[in-house]
């Protein structure tokens, strides 16, 4: 039995208009998406912007209301469950959001940051619970003493490993993965990505990653969704998706990808940063002593030709 499944997914939100606000259209955010995601296995959902994948991943984890369909977690479907069977459940599925700089609480300290999921959930003292926050810490490679800081003390990131802390407090089965490395830099993105993968393997995580970048996709991900206005357009492993891409819409999408490897992306990042730093590129002019148009040309330190 897959972990979770959503069958036919619709979240259609109304737009209001006219003098008296009435329902004048829907826009379709999610139209029919159904998935199927086995534990232990990681499952991105990739699409350009607007496509609709926020909107499913807030969905299963309940902070957008579904239109019609479910949304079956451990054979159980969540919609269809009173609150009260539905709470034990929820601690189960967890979520990483996107910019680690906003969703922090910038006024708490990192220790009520994390423990949040765990008073909602668990009574402990606030011995134990100060333990537990540190252990976290600790596992996400930060020093205990983190629990007594603020967010703003943090880089970006360190705030991202703050936020996968605070997802694994209650030991969830399902992590919702939004986005969680695109406001990192890309040379910080790399190792978070990684870590991901180490904290996967130890807490036997199921992720859902949502990301509009394919390279991080397939550095992350079993199977894949590709989504495009509200719809999945074509659904398959890894390699199906990278190597026989079926859709003309996943042909397009693969076929943008500048680099797709993001531990390639960063050595040919700081490649580049070495190359211009003992580079100087001489400025061009217009045309040459015969006359030809100058070709801009970059000349090494040692060879450096003093411009006029
Ligand atoms: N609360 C809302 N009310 C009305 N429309 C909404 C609401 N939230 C999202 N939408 C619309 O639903 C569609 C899907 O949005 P969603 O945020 O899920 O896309 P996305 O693929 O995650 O995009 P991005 O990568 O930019 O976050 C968009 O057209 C968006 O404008």
């Amino acid at each position: 039995m897959a972990l979770l499944e959503l069958n036919d997914l619709r979240v259609h939100y109304p737009v209001r208009g006219g003098f008296f606000q009435r329902v004048v259209d829907q826009v379709k955010a999610v139209d029919g998406v159904s998935i199927s995601i086995e534990a232990g296995q990681t499952y991105g959902l990739v699409g350009e912007s607007g496509c609709g994948k926020t909107t499913t991943g807030r969905t299963i984890i309940g902070l957008n209301k579904l239109t019609s369909g479910q949304i079956l977690f451990k054979g159980k479907d969540l919609a269809a469950l009173s609150r009260n069977n539905r709470h034990p459940l929820r601690r189960d599925i967890q979520m990483i959001f996107q910019d680690p700089y906003s969703s922090l609480n910038p006024r708490k300290r990192v220790l009520d940051v994390i423990a949040e999921p765990l008073r909602n959930f668990e009574r402990l003292s606030s011995e134990e619970e100060r333990r537990k926050v540190q252990t976290l810490l600790e596992k996400v490679g930060l020093n205990a003493d983190a629990a007594y800081k603020y967010p703003h003390e943090f880089s970006g990131g360190q705030r991202q490993r703050i936020g996968i802390a605070r997802a694994l407090t209650l030991n969830p089965k399902l992590i919702i993965a939004d986005e969680p490395v695109s406001a990192l830099d890309v040379s910080v993105q790399a190792q978070v990505l990684n870590f991901m993968k180490d904290v996967q393997r130890e807490f036997n995580l199921t992720y859902l990653f949502i990301s509009h970048d394919l390279g991080i996709i397939r550095h992350m991900c079993d199977q894949i969704g590709i989504m495009y206005r509200g719809r999945l357009v074509e659904q398959g492993s890894e390699q199906d998706i990278y190597e026989h891409p079926q859709h003309l819409y996943t042909q397009r999408l693969i076929a943008t990808i500048p680099n797709i490897d993001p531990a390639k992306r960063l050595e040919n990042a700081q490649k580049r940063r070495t190359l211009l730093s003992s580079y100087k590129t001489e400025l061009p002019k217009h045309l040459d002593e015969n006359g030809k148009p100058f070709v801009l040309k970059a000349v090494s330190p040692s060879h450096q030709v003093a411009l006029p």
